[in-house]
């Protein structure tokens, strides 16, 4: 049968595919569904065909998957946030081992590497340490909301429709983040919609009020407000941030970026500290870390810490291993591994992580690691002696081709690879794979109800 555009469909969706959709073939051609999980019979209507593959938006669930459940969020199935809420977890988690263990199969063409059960997350909801919320002159509104004649349409602070940059949603309560959030959030937003200074227009790019970022350290449950303004005027956030304060005493930093970018990116390019302190502490298993507003820090703490569990299991570190930590951010990994290693070195482009790191390390009286900025492609040619065991953490991309030849250049007996994406392990570990065994790869679910997947390759030097 030929799929046609604008053709509705009955269809069996038989897989899952890696960015979340459920797949269902018509004579073998692919169409993809959002919204949709394996032993779904749904009815859909194709709205973009290509040569190999279409794409359907789903209209009615004609027998609903036993995979399904009740999603507990008013916004699911609208939100960007997290997509697979309607999905069992136990289910979520095995669609996850699976993603990584197809990629590795059929994009890194390795055969029998044992990828184990996903480790889920230690806690579902309330795990996000770190939330970005826009704020709109344009609310985009639930099909519920759809002519209703009391909301403001001209109003929103909230989160984003899947692969969206202008339709945000107005979000009252987000489960996935700790709930007094929900509580500041709505602060926020009340002085927001009573001031003076108008809301930032995502297409126009004018007005003033940007985004509200909030932090919260699980370990001290205490949190940072960012308010991300496009000018600096102290006499509109300084009240602000003054109620804030007083209302909410778990607030313990409250400071002001301010961006003139026309990016949708939540970072200024400048702070000005507005009350309380300029970061919070929070806690990775025995060690403390300092975050300030512009940081990287893993987005689920309790998650973080059945991640660098794993990595510190496969470094199987005796105490008097060299270890290279590239790509280390905050410097989070190697002070992990500190207590178990002779000495640790991280690399990392980014220069204020580079200083976090090192306040890191006095905070927690470590003198074992050393911390370098630079980018590795450039920096790893300066090693002169070779680690014991690498630890590689790359951003999405994976690693540049020069650092995979570089790495295997100083061959290190031990690699743990930690990656966010599958596609670029998979990719990686074809190049390893002629000088490193892949011993075994642990899945570790660090974002509940979303599709994507942390994974730790544990690599032995043939
Ligand atoms: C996935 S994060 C890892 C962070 C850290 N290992 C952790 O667990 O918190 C990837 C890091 O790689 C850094 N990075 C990206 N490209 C880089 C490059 N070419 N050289 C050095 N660091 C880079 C990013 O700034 C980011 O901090």
């Amino acid at each position: 049968m030929d799929v046609k555009n604008r053709q509705e469909l009955e269809l069996e969706i038989t897989d899952i595919a890696f960015g979340g959709m459920g797949l269902a073939k018509v004579d073998g051609f692919a169409v993809f569904v959002d919204g949709t999980v394996p032993l779904d019979r749904v009815r859909a209507r194709i709205f973009r065909k290509k040569k190999r593959y279409a794409e359907a938006r789903l209209i009615e669930i004609l027998s609903p998957s036993p995979h399904r459940r009740k999603a507990p969020c008013r916004y699911s199935g609208f939100c960007g946030g997290c997509r697979w809420q309607f999905i069992d977890y136990e289910m979520q988690l095995e669609y996850k081992r699976r993603h990584v263990s197809e990629a590795i199969e059929h994009i890194g063409l390795i055969k029998d590497v044992p990828v184990h059960p996903t480790l889920p997350s230690p806690v579902m909801y309330e795990y996000r340490n770190k939330m970005e919320f826009s704020c709109a002159d344009r609310r985009w509104l639930l099909p519920d909301e759809l002519g209703q004649t009391d909301i403001d349409t001209g109003f929103a602070v909230g989160l984003h429709v899947p692969g969206t940059f202008h339709k945000v949603l107005d979000i009252s309560e987000c489960l996935i983040q700790p709930r007094l959030g929900n509580d500041i959030l709505d602060a926020v937003r009340t002085f927001i919609r009573a001031s003076e200074m108008p809301v930032y227009g995502l297409k126009s790019h004018e007005g003033f009020w940007r985004f509200l970022m909030l932090r919260h350290s699980a370990a001290r449950d205490q949190w940072m407000v960012n308010i991300i303004t496009a000018e600096e005027r102290r006499d509109v956030v300084y009240p602000l941030a003054e109620r804030l304060m007083a209302d909410y005493p778990a607030i313990v930093s409250i400071v002001n970026n301010i961006t003139a970018r026309r990016a949708g990116i939540a970072v200024g390019e400048s702070e000005a500290p507005l009350l309380g302190g300029t970061a919070i502490r929070d806690r990775i298993g025995a060690f403390e870390f300092e975050i300030s507003a512009n940081s990287f820090f893993q987005t689920n703490t309790r998650g973080a810490e059945s991640l660098y569990a794993v990595v510190k299991d496969y470094a199987g570190l005796s105490g008097d291993e060299t270890v290279l930590d590239l790509y280390c951010g905050t410097g989070t990994i190697g002070i992990t591994l500190s207590d178990a290693a002779r000495s640790v070195t991280g690399i990392e482009i980014v220069e204020s992580a580079v200083a976090d790191a090192r306040r890191n390390c006095r905070i927690n009286g470590i003198r074992n690691c050393r911390f370098m900025a630079g980018d590795i492609r450039d920096m790893l040619s300066g090693i002169a002696v070779s680690p014991e065991v690498m630890v590689i953490d790359p951003p999405r991309v994976g690693m540049h081709k020069d650092v995979v030849r570089q790495v295997i250049e100083l061959a290190p007996r031990k690699v743990v690879y930690v990656s966010c994406n599958p596609a670029t392990l998979a990719r990686d570990l074809t190049v390893m794979s002629e000088h490193y065994d892949i011993a075994e790869v642990q899945p570790v679910d660090m974002f509940p109800h979303t599709f994507h997947i942390e994974s730790v390759a544990r690599l032995i030097r043939k």
